[in-house]
């Protein structure tokens, strides 16, 4: 039919202002059981209107896949930035906002190949063994106190360092690191308070003048913590002729990723090379990106160790076939790839509980046929992440936690060969997929595994009698337990 390809995916009808203002008003998760109302009403392409952009709403993995890995140059562009976004963003200089072209691509190979490649990952492996020797003497000192520990304070901090001293440098100290915690806090939580800005900028900059300036004090604070340490870096790099060469003098230096940003030229941009604000924007990105998804999956999977014992103890004994009796001693990043449990833990966690139920908001740069329906340049496309992880046709009891699907007869290929990509299919997306796909995901794996052994290792977790584990969500940034995680931890 001429006229279905040319229409626009179905939707509720709505008159634009009043669909805006529900969605500023309710909740995340209410709109995604409202979405989840309209996938099973209208199909799995669904359009609403929200400000002035048709946003579609994408819930089946097929047509995901369809989009995002088959036609994957034509979904790979981002909306422009509302106004807030955009100056949080320098005006989409970082790799999450950035259109696609020429400077997302030279960012993110950046991000990829100088800081997400094995070797130097493994580079920082310093800073991991400090930051679980911090995270883990914070829980000894609470176990003597044998009341139960909340957890998310501890594991949040703990992400949160790993990537300051990735970005910053690993020569940094507690109390550095916590006045960047702090400015970087003060801005998430007022994202909900600013999103209004985001919609009607000539009003808002009249009738709420105050939150504008707020707000600018916010990033003002934020600059003024991290120029110093941009400032710092660029000092020490100008005293060497060759990074390479200051690496193998210098036995205990290691590249961070602030000094691969002061390298970087853009092609588009007669070759300028990044300002300082820009440097801020981007490892300020850095810093967000990982640190509540990381903090957030390791809370739920713990949650689960916590709520099912039997497998916490399979994973226990797992970890002790590889290290033998030798309590006391960390479980070390070379021995992770020898336990597949672990891995299937951790894939479940996120299948089950993506701390992201959506990703970001996609674009298409030209009008899109998919599934004869015409995706608008002047649309926004996202893809409903949980759903697709949920998937009955893929999943035997969706909802249950049950890493022995990812095991030798469960309904997934072993561990081993499990596609997180979802280049050939996609069966979950926590990650997103195809080309806007989280570059951090191997690093974020890697965590979760590291900290995640060592966690149960060191100590027994056992649930709060009366208590239990309540696993309803909330949704914050990212998709959090509604209520945190209380444990009692016992020394093993
Ligand atoms: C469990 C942890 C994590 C989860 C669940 C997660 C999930 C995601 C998702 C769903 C997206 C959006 C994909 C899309 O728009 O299609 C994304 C993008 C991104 N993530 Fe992650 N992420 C995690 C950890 C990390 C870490 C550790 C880093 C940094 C090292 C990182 C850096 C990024 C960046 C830079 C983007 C933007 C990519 C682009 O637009 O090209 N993420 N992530």
């Amino acid at each position: 039919h001429f006229q279905s390809s040319t229409n626009l995916p179905p939707g509720p009808p709505s008159i634009p202002i009043i669909t805006t203002f529900l969605w500023l008003r309710q909740s995340p998760l209410q709109i995604e059981s409202l979405l989840r109302s309209f996938a099973a009403k209208y199909g799995p392409v669904v359009t609403l209107r929200i400000g002035n952009r048709p946003t579609i709403f994408i819930s089946d993995r097929s047509i995901a896949h369809k989009a995002l890995l088959q036609n994957g140059a034509l979904f790979a562009d981002r909306p422009p930035a509302p106004p807030m976004s955009k100056i949080i963003s320098s005006n989409q200089h970082n790799i999450s906002s950035a259109s696609y072209g020429p400077l997302w691509r030279l960012l993110r190979r950046n991000l990829t190949f100088q800081i997400l490649h094995p070797s130097r990952v493994k580079s920082y492996n310093r800073a991991r063994k400090w930051v679980l020797d911090i995270l883990l003497n914070r829980l000894v000192s609470h176990s003597k106190s044998e009341t139960p520990v909340t957890v998310i304070d501890h594991f949040h901090y703990a992400m949160f360092c790993l990537l300051v001293l990735m970005c910053f440098g690993d020569k940094l100290e507690e109390p550095q690191i916590h006045e960047i915690e702090n400015v970087h806090r003060a801005m998430l939580l007022s994202f909900r308070r600013f999103n209004v800005l985001n919609f009607w900028p000539k009003l808002t900059k009249i009738l709420l003048r105050k939150r504008w300036e707020a707000f600018f004090e916010i990033r003002r604070n934020q600059e003024k913590v991290i120029i110093p340490l941009i400032e710092a870096r660029r000092k020490a790099n100008q005293n060497r002729v060759n990074r390479e060469s200051r690496a193998e003098t210098e036995e205990d230096f290691v590249v961070s990723y602030v000094d691969t940003l002061l390298d970087l030229e853009l092609p588009d941009e007669d070759n300028r090379k990044l300002t300082d604000e820009e440097i801020v924007t981007i490892c300020s990105e850095f810093l967000n990106a990982g640190t509540d998804t990381t903090s957030t999956a390791l809370q739920w999977i713990m949650a689960n160790l916590v709520k099912y014992p039997e497998i916490q103890h399979k994973l226990f004994a797992e970890m002790k076939g590889v290290m033998g009796d030798g309590t006391g001693e960390e479980v070390k990043e070379e021995d992770l790839g020898k336990l597949p449990y672990l891995r299937a833990v951790v894939l479940e966690g996120l299948r089950r509980h993506p701390p992201g139920h959506f990703v970001l908001p996609h674009a298409v740069k030209e009008d899109t046929v998919l599934e004869n329906y015409v995706i608008p340049k002047n649309g926004t496309v996202n893809f409903m992440v949980a759903e697709m992880g949920w998937d009955p046709e893929v999943w035997e009891e969706p909802m249950a936690f049950k890493p022995e699907r990812f095991m030798k007869g469960g309904e997934e290929e072993e561990v081993a060969g499990f596609d997180i990509t979802g280049s050939k299919e996609i069966k979950m997306m926590p990650f997103g997929a195809g080309r806007r796909m989280c570059p951090g995901f191997g690093l974020a794996i890697l965590h979760l595994e590291y900290f995640i052994a060592n966690l149960v290792w060191r100590f027994e977790w056992k649930v709060v009698e009366g208590d239990g584990v309540d696993l309803s969500e909330k949704a914050e940034f990212t998709v959090v337990m509604d209520k945190p995680l209380k444990a009692n931890i016992h020394p093993r």
